[in-house]
C-alpha cells in the first residue's frame, strides 16, 4: 500500500510499452505484405538476371567453342605444311648432299687438271730453254733526231735501221758514208717489232710466273742501251710514278705490274697454299747497293735511301709483306721516286742505276715438288715500322738463295722460298758519244763496267769456264744465281731502231745472242708430280 502511487506508474510505464509494442507489431503485420512483394520482385529481377547471365554465357560458351575449333584446324593446316616443309627439307638436304658431292668431284678434277697445266707450262718453260732471250724493238721516238716524220707506234716497220724481220729474226742493215756496211741478223727466241704491245710482252713472259708460283727461281731482266725502252718494258710509261695496275685505263703498263696482278690472281686461285709474299727493292748505284725500301720513319720523310752494308748477318735488306699487287706496286713506287735518274743525250728520263725487284715466296706447307716435309712453324714476326706501325717481314738476306738452285730452298723454319727478280738495268752508253763528264762519267762508267762484268760471266758460261767471275762487280754477285744457277731466266733485250744508236744496237743484241749460248743444267725432276 505505502509503494503504491510507484506501482502504479510502473505499471502505467509498462501498458504503454505493451501498446508501443503492440503498435509496432501491428505496423509490421501492416508492412509485412508490402516487404513480401518488394522481396517477390527482387527475387523476379535476380532470376531475370541470372537468365540473361546464363544465355550470354552459353553464347560465349558457344562462341570459345567455334574459336578453338577454327585454332585447332589452324594447328592441323600449320602441322601438315611444315610436314611438307620438313619433306622439301629433308629433300633439299639430299639435293645439297649430291651438290656437295659433284662439287668436291669438280674441285678435284679442277685441281688435278691445274696440276697437269702447271706440269705442261712446266714442260713448256724447260723446252723453250732455262735462258731465254727475246728482242724488243722500240718505235722511233721524237728524241731520236731521224725521226723527222714521226713513225707512227702502230706501225710494223721501225723506221729506223734495225727490222723484225720475223717473230725470231732481227736485221740491222746500215749504210752509213764512211763506215763498213752494216747487215746483219740476229735470232731470238722472241722478236718484238714497234708495234706490239705491251700485253704481248707480257703474255710470253707469263707462263715464268706460274713456274714460280711451283718453286722456280726465276729472274726477268731488260738490258739495252739508254733510251731503248727498258724501263718502258719492265715498268711502263711514266715509270718514275707507281705503277698503275693494268686493270685501270692505260693498256701501257710493264710487266712488273702486270706480274704483280697475274701473281695474285694465281695465288688466289688455290687458297690451300696461300704463300706469304715479301718484295724488295734495291738499286745498284756507283757499283753499290742501295736499299729503297729502307725506312726508318723520319728519313723516309726526306727520301733518303740506305746504302746496304755488311752486317753480322751478311747483308739484309727490307722485306715487304705485301698481301695484294697494290700494296705490292705502292712499295714498287715507294723505291722508284728514290731510284737515281739524270738526263742524258738521249733522252731526259733517265735512270743511272740497275734496279733489282725481288719477290720472295715463302710457304709454310710443302709444295708438291718439295723433297722435304716442311714444318708449319709460322714465320717468325718481323719490326714493327715506326713509320705505319706495321710489322714488316724480317730483313732477308740480299743473296736469298746462295745454293745455286733453281728451285727454292728451305730455310731453318721449315719455310720454302721462292724468289722472283724483276731487273730493269741502267742503260749502256758510250761515254764519247754522249760527251758526259763530272760525276755523270763516273756513273757511266759504273754503268758500263757493271754491264760488261754481266757480258763476261755469259761468255764464261757460255764457255763451260772452271772460274765465272762473279764478284767483278756487284750486279753480277746479285744476279748470281740466276745467270749461274738453274733459275729460268728471260733476258729482254731492247733495241733502238735509230741509225745514230746502231753501234750500241750491234753490242746489245750480241749479248743477247751470246746470253743465248749458255746452257746450263735443267732443274732436277720433281718427285711428287
Ligand atoms: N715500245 C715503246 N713504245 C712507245 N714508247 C716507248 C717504247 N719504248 C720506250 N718508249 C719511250 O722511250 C723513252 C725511253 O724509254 P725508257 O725510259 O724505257 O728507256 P730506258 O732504256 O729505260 O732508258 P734508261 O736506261 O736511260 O733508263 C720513254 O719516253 C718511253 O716512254
Amino acid at each position: 500500500v505505502k509503494c503504491r502511487p510507484q506501482v502504479w506508474a510502473q505499471c502505467w510505464e509498462g501498458a504503454g510499452a505493451c501498446l508501443c509494442a503492440w503498435r509496432a507489431c501491428l505496423g509490421l503485420a501492416a508492412a509485412m505484405p508490402i516487404m513480401l512483394v518488394l522481396w517477390v520482385l527482387v527475387l523476379q529481377k535476380l532470376k531475370r538476371e541470372m537468365e540473361a547471365l546464363r544465355s550470354s554465357s552459353r553464347g560465349l560458351l558457344q562462341s570459345y567453342r567455334e574459336e578453338y575449333r577454327d585454332c585447332l584446324s589452324e594447328i592441323v593446316q600449320a602441322v601438315q605444311t611444315a610436314q611438307l616443309h620438313c619433306e622439301a627439307l629433308l629433300a633439299c638436304s639430299a639435293e645439297a648432299g649430291r651438290l656437295e658431292q659433284s662439287l668436291r668431284d669438280v674441285t678435284e678434277r679442277w685441281q688435278r687438271e691445274l696440276r697437269e697445266r702447271r706440269r705442261l707450262q712446266d714442260a713448256l718453260v724447260e723446252l723453250k730453254g732455262n735462258i731465254r732471250v727475246h728482242c724488243r724493238i722500240r718505235p722511233l721516238l721524237p728524241f731520236d733526231d731521224e725521226a723527222q716524220e714521226p713513225v707512227s707506234p702502230d706501225s710494223s716497220v721501225s723506221g729506223g735501221v734495225v727490222h723484225a724481220v720475223d717473230d725470231e729474226t732481227v736485221l740491222v742493215e746500215c749504210n752509213r758514208p764512211g763506215h763498213a756496211l752494216i747487215n746483219k741478223t740476229y735470232t731470238f727466241e722472241r722478236v718484238y717489232g714497234p708495234a706490239e704491245s705491251q700485253r704481248a710482252v707480257f703474255e710470253d713472259v707469263c707462263p715464268l710466273l706460274t713456274s714460280f708460283l711451283d718453286g722456280y727461281n726465276v729472274c726477268i731482266m731488260a738490258y739495252g742501251q739508254t733510251g731503248s725502252g727498258k724501263s718502258f718494258t719492265m715498268l711502263g710509261p711514266h715509270c718514275q710514278e707507281e705503277p698503275a695496275l693494268p686493270s685501270e685505263p692505260r693498256g701501257d703498263t710493264g710487266i712488273i705490274p702486270r706480274a704483280a696482278a697475274e701473281l695474285f690472281r694465281l695465288i688466289s686461285e688455290d687458297p690451300s697454299r696461300s704463300p706469304e709474299v715479301g718484295v724488295s727493292v734495291v738499286e745498284i748505284y756507283n757499283n753499290d747497293i742501295f736499299d729503297l725500301l729502307a725506312n726508318d720513319g723520319c728519313r723516309a720523310a726526306s727520301g733518303a735511301k740506305r746504302q746496304v752494308l755488311p752486317t753480322q748477318q751478311g747483308k739484309t735488306v727490307v722485306c715487304g709483306s705485301v698481301r695484294s699487287a697494290a700494296q705490292f706496286l705502292m712499295l714498287v713506287g715507294r723505291g722508284l721516286k728514290l731510284r737515281a735518274k739524270q738526263p742524258t743525250s738521249v733522252h731526259a728520263e733517265s735512270s743511272r742505276s740497275h734496279l733489282v725487284i725481288t719477290v720472295t715466296l715463302a710457304t709454310a706447307t710443302s709444295p708438291p715438288w718439295s723433297d722435304r716435309s716442311a714444318s708449319a712453324e709460322p714465320c717468325q714476326p718481323g719490326p714493327r715500322s715506326p713509320a705505319t706501325g706495321r710489322r714488316q717481314s724480317p730483313p732477308v738476306p740480299l743473296r736469298t738463295r746462295g745454293h745455286g738452285l733453281g728451285r727454292a730452298a728451305q730455310d731453318r723454319l721449315g719455310q720454302v722460298r721462292a724468289t722472283l727478280q724483276l731487273v730493269d738495268l741502267a742503260g749502256s752508253e758510250c761515254a764519247g758519244v754522249s760527251g758526259v763528264t763530272g760525276p755523270a762519267l763516273r756513273e757511266t762508267s759504273c754503268i758500263n763496267r757493271s754491264l760488261a762484268a754481266l757480258s763476261d760471266v755469259l761468255g764464261a758460261l757460255a764457255e763451260g769456264r772452271g772460274h765465272i767471275p762473279y764478284r767483278n762487280s756487284r750486279l753480277t754477285h746479285l744476279l748470281q744465281d740466276a745467270l749461274g744457277g738453274d733459275a729460268k731466266l728471260q733476258v729482254i733485250v731492247c733495241v733502238s731502231p735509230g741509225q745514230r744508236h746502231v753501234v750500241e744496237t750491234l753490242q746489245s743484241l750480241g749479248f743477247g745472242a751470246r746470253a743465248r749460248q749458255v746452257e746450263r743444267g735443267h732443274p732436277a725432276p720433281r718427285k711428287l708430280r
